[in-house]
């Protein structure tokens, strides 16, 4: 792999709570998901990517760029989009105004251009016909998608979605899945998100963040094999077992280690996630 971004021994302190604990991880064209339970760090390190938080410690390279130094963060800016995870709009701004106002401020400076820019990430969404409606107006998973229209103006080399799907339906999440695994096939993105279903879907590569550091970093499969020979299916509920659930046959799918007279089972991404955190197992790190 050819890596587009990397970052080393990142850190960065809220208070006492340290966020990021020497961070390091690499990743290259294509989307990668980012994974990892409420307060990983995930967050922090997607706006350290996005330049706007400034880490305590460590180095990023993103597209060859360094942000911590001023002229290349501003050459950085101009080849990224970022869909924040509460992007926080102006709800009385139409959709086109809104995305032409993101424009302005990514220095868009020639009108015609600037409203052809905005009409294509519209229609690259799909939101072209609401393009006169008022921000305030749209549904969860419409805002979903005007956030992420946003991060897509001036064709960035480098995208930073911060949990995309939240709010969209099954429909939406689809068409997005297809929309970002077209995107990923030229660019750099990386995608957070709590959806280990939308990581086996579309990601090439995934990373694993708990506690501010990346706990695993490889394929998808890879991740999944992570809970080989620890993933099996059961008549009876089994004893010792912290987590196990009954399927839909009326039996039991239990991760851990096997109860008796169990099966193995194929592992999924999910399964793998969860081992590589080592919860509720106590283990993996
Ligand atoms: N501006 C801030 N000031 C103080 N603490 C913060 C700030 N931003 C984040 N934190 C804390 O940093 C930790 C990591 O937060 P972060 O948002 O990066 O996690 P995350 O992995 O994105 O979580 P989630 O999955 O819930 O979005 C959390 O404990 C959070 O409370």
């Amino acid at each position: 792999m050819n890596a587009t971004v990397a970052v080393r021994g990142l850190t960065k302190k809220y208070g006492r709570n340290l966020v990021l604990d020497g961070l390091t991880l690499e990743f290259g064209r294509g989307v990668t998901g980012l994974l990892g339970p409420n307060g990983a760090g995930k967050t922090t390190l997607l706006r350290s990517l996005a330049t706007t938080l400034a880490p305590d410690g460590g180095e990023v390279r993103a597209l060859g760029l360094d942000p911590a130094d001023r002229g290349q963060r501003t050459d950085l800016r101009r080849r990224l989009g970022y869909l924040p995870q509460d992007p926080g709009f102006y709800p009385h701004f139409t959709l086109f105004e809104l995305i032409e106002y993101v424009a302005i401020l990514k220095e868009m400076t020639d009108r015609r251009e600037r409203h052809r820019e905005v009409r294509r990430v519209l229609e690259e969404v799909g939101l072209s016909d609401r393009a006169k409606t008022k921000v305030r107006k749209l549904s969860g998973g419409m805002k979903q998608r005007l956030a992420l229209a946003q991060a897509l103006l001036g064709e960035p080399d480098l995208l930073i979605l911060d949990e995309p799907t939240v709010g969209l339906d099954p429909e939406q999440r689809m068409r997005f899945r297809a929309l970002v695994s077209r995107l990923g096939e030229n660019r750099t993105v990386l995608l957070s998100t709590h959806q280990t279903e939308d990581v086996a879907a579309l990601c090439e590569r995934v990373i694993v963040m708990k506690g501010g550091r990346a706990v695993f970093q490889g394929t998808p499969r890879e991740l999944a094999a992570a809970a080989s020979g620890r993933i099996w299916i059961c008549d009876a509920p089994p004893g010792d077992s912290r987590l196990f659930w009954r399927t839909a046959d009326g039996r039991y799918r239990v991760l851990g280690d096997p109860p008796p007279g169990a099966s193995p089972a194929t592992p999924t991404v999910e399964d793998g996630y969860l081992l590589v955190l080592g919860e509720p197992f106590g283990a993996a790190e």
